[in-house]
């Protein structure tokens, strides 16, 4: 197994205030990782470091086996594909739906003149349908529902093809059927071999899609626990990371957590 991702005593400090500190995690060739804290805890940050779009200010992050700081991010970048509500801002709600895909190939938002390879609008294509959206290519993205959006959204990160695949609260703003439709899309994803490796950031065991390997419980910017789902999703460290008695059940392939109270 080769790492995928590796943190080390990394810190990331901004004026008086720490957002991680000292925390160490390693991810491996074909895991599928959940993170899992409460708000605030500092997931985002770690998925901006997983991105090449931070650095941390103490500590090590490799990325696929390159050091962040003594590599070129702009080459290592398209190695990793977000999706993030911050990026999928940056999407023009007139954006044609396919574009919106495609431009992914390129590392762009926008088409402007480019000459796309006919195989370019193929694999968009297949990705929208892997995604459930194929009837909206043709659709202008502002026009989608926030469902529809966020499918586009994760199939615009598989555009390039990466061999690491963060998710940052994909299923956030669903409804139930939209949420239950998101996990099983990822569930397929996370069971095909082929798939890049994915780290996913959520603040609810309910959004861990079947076929998800590990979880990383970070707290107040530093890691309460990391492993495997079965070892790290009990009441007690989801009680120490949400800061409040959490009851938590494991059935079939689903988790969920309530109130210990
Ligand atoms: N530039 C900054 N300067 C100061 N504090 C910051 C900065 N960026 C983030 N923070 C703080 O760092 C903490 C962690 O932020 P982060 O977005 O990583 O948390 P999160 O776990 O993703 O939270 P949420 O679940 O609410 O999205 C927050 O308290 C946030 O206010």
């Amino acid at each position: 197994m080769s790492s995928v991702l590796s943190f080390q005593g990394v810190s990331v400090r901004r004026g008086a205030s720490t957002i991680l500190d000292d925390v160490s995690w390693e991810v491996e060739d074909g895991d599928r990782w959940v993170i899992l804290g409460p708000n605030g805890a500092g997931k985002t940050t770690a998925l901006q470091l997983a991105s090449t779009r931070m650095h941390p200010t103490a500590g090590t992050v490799e990325i696929l086996g390159e050091r962040l700081g003594g590599t070129d991010v702009f080459e290592l970048r398209p190695r990793v594909g977000l999706a993030s509500a911050s990026l999928a801002e940056r999407i023009a709600p007139g954006e044609v739906v396919r574009d919106v895909v495609l431009t992914a190939a390129y590392g762009m938002t926008g088409r402007w003149r480019e000459e796309y390879e006919g195989t370019d609008t193929e694999q968009a294509d297949a990705l929208l349908a892997a995604f459930d959206v194929a009837r909206l290519a043709d659709r202008r993205y502002g026009t989608l529902s926030e469902g529809e959006r966020k499918r586009v959204q994760i199939a615009r990160a598989l555009m390039p093809d990466p061999e690491l695949l963060l998710l940052d609260e994909p299923a956030a703003g669903l409804d139930l059927g939209g949420r239950e439709e998101l996990v099983g899309a990822l569930a397929e994803l996370a069971q095909d071999d082929a798939s890049p490796v994915l780290v996913l950031v959520t603040h609810h065991p309910e959004e861990i899609p079947p076929g998800f390997t590990h979880a990383l419980l970070l707290r107040e910017g530093g890691v309460h626990a990391a492993g495997p789902l079965e070892e790290v999703m009990t009441a007690e460290n989801l009680t120490a990371t949400f800061g409040t008695p959490l009851e938590v059940s494991h059935d079939g392939d689903r988790w969920s957590a309530r109130s210990a109270r």
